[in-house]
């Protein structure tokens, strides 16, 4: 049986620290791995981070990072400092994420710390099909996904973050040590607010996710520590 614990990161976004800070003690006897968003880093420049290092906590940074190589590089070269688990960029050109795969490498081993695992953002899952015409793109999102998994690993990176709907087409095309990290989840009984391509905990997991992002249906709910367990249970019965 897996353990849903191992599978399940929940993503604190939140305005400020002292709220984030009561959450994680709600949470960190049911949680392992925390993901620190845009909202979060920039609210408490940090100090979020620090607190679930402090607690021994596996730490998610998810900064997204999307500019031109030299920046990409120079940004991935600072994040690494914070000693996080994991961290994305965008998937964007191939010398970019090369680069980034390159110096994460190059700086965990100057620092002698374990290198995090760097995966790119395919398609947003906040984003459809319409979405994805009304900027100008013609392919599906899940062409766009596949088109981009492909290119994130020839580069070099770890894995990529999408949609649990695209899950296993890209196991199928990348194998099944690039990572999978997929945001978008929603319990059936779940309000699904601004995501789009949206899929339960045990659907994910059956579809081959290896790690599931859960916000607002955990930090937003009424008890949110009853909530992770629930969404853990739900993992390791899918
Ligand atoms: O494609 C993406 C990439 C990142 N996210 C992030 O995941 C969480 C999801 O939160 P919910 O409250 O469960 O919707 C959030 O921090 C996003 O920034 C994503 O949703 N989709």
């Amino acid at each position: 049986m897996i353990n849903g614990k191992e599978k399940l990161i929940v993503a604190i976004d939140t305005d400020d620290f002292d709220k984030a800070k009561v959450l994680i003690d709600s949470l960190e006897d049911s949680v392992d791995i925390f993901k620190v968003g845009l909202e979060q880093y920039v609210a408490t420049r940090g100090k979020t981070l620090d607190y679930l290092k402090e607690k021994g906590k596996k730490v998610f940074l998810d900064l997204k990072f999307h500019d031109i190589p030299n920046t990409m590089k120079s940004a991935v070269k600072a994040a690494v400092r914070d000693n996080v688990w994991l961290m994305t960029i965008h998937v964007s050109d191939f010398e970019g994420m090369r680069q980034c795969a390159e110096i994460a490498k190059e700086e965990a081993e100057r620092l002698n710390i374990e290198k995090p695992l760097i995966v790119g953002v395919t398609v947003l899952t906040s984003l459809s099909n319409e979405d994805l015409q009304d900027i100008g793109c013609s392919y599906t999102a899940e062409e766009l996904v596949i088109k981009r998994a492909l290119l994130a690993k020839k580069s070099g990176i770890d894995g990529v973050v999408c949609s649990a709907r695209e899950v296993d087409k890209i196991v199928e095309v990348c194998g099944d040590d690039f990572v999978t990290v997929c945001p978008g989840i929603r319990p059936a009984s779940a309000e699904v607010g601004d995501q789009k391509r949206v899929v339960t905990p045990a659907d994910a997991i059956r579809r081959g996710a290896k790690y599931i992002v859960v916000g607002r249906p955990i930090t937003k709910a009424e008890n949110p520590k009853q909530a992770a367990i629930d969404i853990v249970k739900e993992i390791e019965n899918a």
